[in-house]
């Protein structure tokens, strides 16, 4: 596949096999064009049909004008209009469901009535806020041909320039290999080299993360010009080698082989490298060490690291030590530097290709005891300050430590957006769907989340677009700036004159905000002499931000465990627009904890971000008129979603109630509500169905989404709602707790940690449901024998019991999980269930089988109306 995707660029124009037409980003510098992204699409597609035939670039007058870069997707008709329809129905269903129940008020138990009619009514808001935004689905296909035929004549020297920013803190629960192939990936990566710049925050400040940059920095002299000659893809190394076969592109295969045995073999001494650096720098430092009694951490050149030491003293320890800038490559010429013929020293002919790197600077930011240092949004600020002196690009991509560029074309197809004549200069930011590798095959706890890219994010792209979510994100800098949109600003960045402190008291920062507003502005090389170090140095430091707008108006949001979609918010707040944009081979590519414990420990994070974000400035509710009515709606949904599980655990526990008393209704008469209930459930699902198709997924993610939507709405997303009245209360919030990475290098098994459970508060309320479920098939069997099988009674028991059985099917993957290595044997699992659930039908039948049905009932009637008495 890769083959027939990826090829040398010669001819201007390639017409792929599967009908997408290609154009060269001409340049003779063996650059790869590829046919990765599907542009203006040319075969039938039994889903989207082109939305704005009308803005065709032929009917664009006059030849000056810019072309189109994007085509506008919307679902065909004959899908979409159904499903539009059937929402309708199922809102009709819902308002005569709640007309039936409040004409046939319970009597007996009006407390569970009353109880369950406020959580149906939950129900249906949030359902509505949950599928309004989804009525406009709308794909953007990004025309890379028009693209690369914009930057065409004078090559692609003329792309804007891009600052690349990739955070990380901890070499071990990060694992450092992630890191230093992410970077090696940004290095490499198809984008005019002089054009783009990356920036490493280590948060952690270890002389590790550095002295990996500088082994980076030199084993990427060998690795992006093999990557260029050859057209590798992926451009990470280990995925690169890791693939089964690694296809060669170029024409020469006899020298492809060769490179490659060579380079592999140098990318495994890289690695060794990379693992021993801890133990190299421990000897270095004791060797430094010995005599004096100093405990100090030493770089290679003699000089003690500023950061934390390995033996952590005063001024050197995490969370209190110096802001580092170091600049590992410096920013390259914009000529071409073809490398050298193979020779005896040097077995690699490069002499067709560029050999000139990026520019690579490493990070890390000033700590100090007594500062809330904002995790994540404050190495962002920072890294954001710090660059605007260095490169001040005028796009800037971000990405977590462990998601790398799988598809080296990634670059190019935000620009399609940000460059394109209609709103491009609107834009804010453009969003990628994050993928994943290394989630089991089955993918049990819902990691490749395809519903919530591919569908809901999807749609916001027919509002005013999908929010920020955390990494594959290419913003426009001055967006982050907090600047205005265009389209309300009267006069270019007028307002910086009056700035005052919004922006902290570094005039070269404010000073560099007017180019950084230039869309088409590349980047100038600066030379870091004292000054300009001591620029940096001030915009590093803890106390930049005090006083000034950072964190709130200006720069990744503070005081919210979500920081990603309440600084999208903020940017959606000024009528600012995003894209969603996915593609193929997927953009980028990262891990996902698949241990069920990380998981739910990432999803407690999500949702107890999401009410802070309710709870905070950046309430939906309070944003101004410059936001789309339906993307406030969206807003709401993200920042209540939680909320509504509350009453899904009452539902899930209501059982134990019925344990204790035979009869029990929520509603009578009960075949009636059963039926609704069953109808408008069932509608949910049917509509999920056009939401798989449009949304180009499987039922498998479907369903897989909907057992962990159960799985999270029984114990996480509760404890995020008890989180936030805690907070509410006692004004702590939610702790901003790592990720940690898999770590699959430890063993043999790939997905050893699928198998690993680690015991926590957080899984009891789960198993609690899981229990009483049980409890209910079991008790619902017993009483119905004991009534017998056809009366009445006991088909309402049964009716009663698929319920049960449908939250037991819903929670199958955490049963799994908490079982761990037995885990791997679900059987056991069918086997305990049969014996649970007989085990409490015999005992509910022998205890019961003595009495008649009707005193059983009557005495079940009896203690129900005294307890709501
Ligand atoms: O003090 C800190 C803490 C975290 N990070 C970085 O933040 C990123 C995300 O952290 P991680 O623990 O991996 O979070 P995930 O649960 O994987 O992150 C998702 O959710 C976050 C919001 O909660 C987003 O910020 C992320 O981009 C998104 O991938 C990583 O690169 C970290 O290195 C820092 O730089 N400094
Ligand atoms: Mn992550």
């Amino acid at each position: 596949m890769a083959a027939a995707v990826t090829r040398r660029a010669n001819a201007l124009r390639i017409d792929t096999p599967d009908g997408y037409a290609v154009a060269d980003v001409e340049s003779g510098r063996g650059a790869c064009a590829a046919a990765d992204s599907p542009p203006a699409k040319r075969t039938k597609d039994d889903v989207w049909v082109a939305a704005d035939e009308g803005e065709m670039p032929g009917n664009v007058s006059g030849d000056c004008a810019r072309p189109l870069l994007f085509r506008t997707m919307k679902v065909k008709a004959s899908i979409l209009h159904p499903y539009r329809f059937l929402i309708l129905v199922r809102l009709i269903a819902v308002v005569a469901f709640f007309g039936w129940r409040v004409k046939h008020r319970n009597h007996d138990g009006v407390w569970l009535w009353t109880t369950s009619m406020v959580a149906d009514t939950w129900f249906a808001l949030s359902w509505i806020l949950n599928q309004l935004p989804k009525l406009n689905p709308i794909k953007r296909v990004p025309d890379m041909a028009a693209l690369a035929h914009l930057y065409g004549s004078s090559g692609d020297a003329n792309l804007p320039g891009i600052d690349v920013f990739v955070t990380t803190v901890d070499p071990v629960d990060e694992p450092i290999l992630y890191t230093v192939n992410t970077i090696l990936s940004i290095l490499a990566t198809d984008y005019p080299v002089d054009r783009y710049a990356c920036y490493l925050s280590d948060d952690g400040g270890t002389l590790v993360h550095y002295e990996a940059m500088v082994e980076v920095a030199s084993f990427a002299e060998l690795w992006v010009p093999f990557c260029r000659k050859h057209c590798v893809e992926p451009r990470s190394p280990e995925n690169y080698f890791g693939m089964k076969t690694q296809p060669c592109v170029g024409g020469n295969a006899g020298e492809f082989m060769r490179d490659h045995r060579r380079v592999r073999r140098e990318y495994e001494e890289f690695k060794v490298r990379i693992d021993s650096l801890s133990s190299t720098i421990r000897k270095r430092s004791d060797a430094y060490n010995k005599g004096d009694g100093l405990r100090a951490t030493w770089m290679a050149d003699g000089t003690q690291w500023p950061g934390t030491w390995i033996e952590q003293a005063d001024n050197h320890r995490r969370g209190q030590h110096a802001g580092i800038v170091q600049v590992i490559l410096t920013h390259p010429s914009c000529k071409t530097q073809l490398g050298s013929p193979a020779s005896t020293g040097n077995p690699f002919d490069f002499s067709n290709v560029d050999t000139r790197l990026p520019m690579l600077v490493y990070i890390s930011r000033e700590k100090r005891p007594g500062y809330n240092h904002q995790k994540k949004a404050g190495a962002m600020n920072a890294m954001l300050r710090v660059s605007a002196l260095l490169s001040n690009a005028p796009f800037i991509i971000n990405f977590d430590c462990d998601h790398y560029i799988n598809n080296s074309q990634a670059f190019r197809v935000p620009m399609c957006f940000m460059l394109d004549p209609r709103d491009g200069q609107n834009t804010a930011f453009v969003q990628f769907p994050q993928r994943f590798d290394d989630v089991d095959p089955t993918d049990r706890y819902a990691n490749h989340n395809r519903v919530f890219f591919d569908g809901t994010m999807l749609c916001l792209n027919g509002i005013q677009g999908p929010s920020y979510l955390g990494t594959g994100t290419m913003f426009r800098r001055v967006a982050l700036y907090g600047m205005e949109p265009p389209r309300y600003r009267a006069e270019n960045i007028k307002l910086l004159g009056k700035a005052g402190n919004k922006f902290g008291n570094s005039i070269p920062l404010v000073n560099s905000m007017p180019d950084a507003a230039v869309q088409e502005r590349s980047i100038t090389p600066v030379l870091v002499d004292e000054q300009l170090s001591n620029d940096l140095a001030t915009l590093m430091t803890c106390a930049y931000d005090e006083r000034s707008s950072w964190g709130r108006d200006v720069g990744w949001v503070y005081d919210i465990a979500t920081e990603d979609v309440a600084t999208g918010f903020r940017m959606h707040r000024q009528g600012w627009r995003s894209t969603y944009c996915s593609m193929e081979p997927a953009a980028f590519r990262g891990t996902a904890p698949i241990n069920l414990t990380e998981r739910l420990y990432q999803l407690l994070r999500w949702s107890g971000g999401s009410l802070e974000m309710f709870f905070s400035h950046s309430n939906a509710l309070l944003a101004g008129r410059r936001m789309h009515p339906l993307q406030r709606v969206a807003y709401l949904n993200m920042s209540t979603y939680p909320i509504v599980t509350v009453f899904i655990l009452a539902y899930n526990l209501f059982p134990v109630l019925w344990l204790f008393s035979d009869q029990l209704y929520i509603q009578r008469p009960f075949g009636t509500y059963i039926m609704y209930l069953v109808a408008v459930i069932a509608m949910v699902h049917v509509i999920g169905m056009f939401e798989v198709k449009w949304a180009g997924i499987t039922v498998l993610d479907w369903f897989r989404n909907e057992q962990f939507y159960m799985i999270a709405a029984t114990g996480v997303y509760p404890t995020a709602v008890l989180y936030l009245a805690l907070k509410l209360v006692t004004g702590k919030g939610i702790y901003f707790r790592l990720t940690s990475k898999q770590t699959e290098a430890c063993s043999n098994d790939k997905f050893a940690d699928l198998y690993t459970v680690r015991w926590v508060p957080l899984l009891i309320p789960t198993v609690a449901v899981l229990v009483v479920n049980v409890a209910a098939v079991g008790a619902a069997i017993g009483k119905a024998a004991t009534w017998g099988f056809f009366t009445e009674q006991a088909q309402h028991v049964v009716l009663g019991m698929m319920f049960n059985m449908c939250i037991l099917v819903l929670l199958y993957p955490f049963a799994l999980g908490i079982m761990g290595q037995w885990g791997k044997r679900p059987v056991i699992l069918f086997v305990i269930l049969v014996m649970a659930t007989g085990a409490v039908g015999v005992l509910h039948f022998t205890l019961h089988a003595q009495y008649p049905a009707e005193v059983a009932a009557f005495a079940g009637e009896a203690s129900l109306t005294g307890s709501s008495g």
